[in-house]
């Protein structure tokens, strides 16, 4: 089997007294969309945050593409290639979504990241970053500033910017938390298409069934912190383990 590109190895995290993500070893490959389910508090957006550096785990290994990133801050497991949704709070408010998007790929591109090295002028950023707005379908709003968006609207400028940043590993919480019902197809559309196209990874936390079935080509439950499932979401969503103990209920209530 190919190397994984993302691998988390006996992984732990422990607030005082409390196991948050309890030893998970898990591996995820190129072309491959998991989703991460599991009750309130069972730890996945910790493990998230083990992944992406927001915190540093007390026991265990996050490794990409085989180096190990266990240590490594936020900024350089980002420049190394984890891209996770930019929160409200990354966004500049008071820019206009073009400049937005336009910062992301010149940062990238200033570290020496390939896929926009050619956009060496100040037209070909900007062309560049329409582009990638008429994906989201926000090219209408380019001129607005970030904080004047819908938060629909906002949540596609997260998605944006990372589709400028480009990452190995794409990460997604709840991408349609908070949308409506028209605009929630745009990202999970958009969510298809970079799995169709791209050799990335993309790990996602998501509570919607709908959306899970939609997208997910694996399913791994975690439970009071522990990994207790792993596989195909048919084979998953139909386990006892799953059924009886925790998510079948929450699931079906979605
Ligand atoms: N910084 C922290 N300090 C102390 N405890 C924490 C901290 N972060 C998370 N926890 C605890 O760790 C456990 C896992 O929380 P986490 O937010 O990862 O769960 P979750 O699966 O994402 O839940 P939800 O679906 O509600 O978002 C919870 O019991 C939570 O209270």
């Amino acid at each position: 089997m190919t190397q994984p590109l993302l691998e988390t190895d006996g992984l732990a995290v422990r607030f005082g007294g409390h196991v948050a993500v309890d030893a998970v070893t898990c591996s995820f490959h190129a072309g491959e969309l998991t989703a991460i389910v599991g009750p309130n508090g069972a730890g996945k957006t910790t493990y998230f945050n083990l992944i992406s550096g927001q915190i540093t785990a007390t026991a265990g290994r996050v490794r990409l593409m085989g180096e190990d990133i266990t240590r490594a801050g936020i900024a350089e497991r980002c420049k190394k290639g984890i891209g996770r949704a930019f929160q409200l709070t990354n966004l500049f408010p008071d820019l206009s979504v073009l400049e937005n998007v336009r910062l992301v790929i010149q940062a990238k591109q200033n570290k020496g990241f390939s896929l926009f090295s050619m956009a060496d002028s100040h037209t070909e950023i900007t062309m560049a970053a329409m582009a990638i707005l008429e994906r989201v379908r926000l090219d209408p709003w380019k001129d607005q500033t970030a904080a004047e968006l819908s938060h629909g609207n906002q949540r596609k400028l997260e998605v944006a910017l990372l589709i400028a940043l480009d990452p190995m590993v794409y990460m997604f919480d709840e991408p349609t938390a908070g949308m409506s019902v028209d605009e929630a197809p745009v990202v999970l559309d958009l969510i298809a298409e970079l799995k169709a196209e791209t050799n990335r990874t993309i790990l996602l936390v998501e509570h919607k069934m709908d959306v899970i079935r939609t997208l997910a080509d694996r399913i791994i439950v975690l439970h009071n912190g522990a990994l207790v499932a792993d596989g195909p979401p048919a084979e998953v969503m139909a386990s006892d383990i799953v059924q009886e103990a925790y998510m079948g209920r929450e699931l079906e209530d979605v």
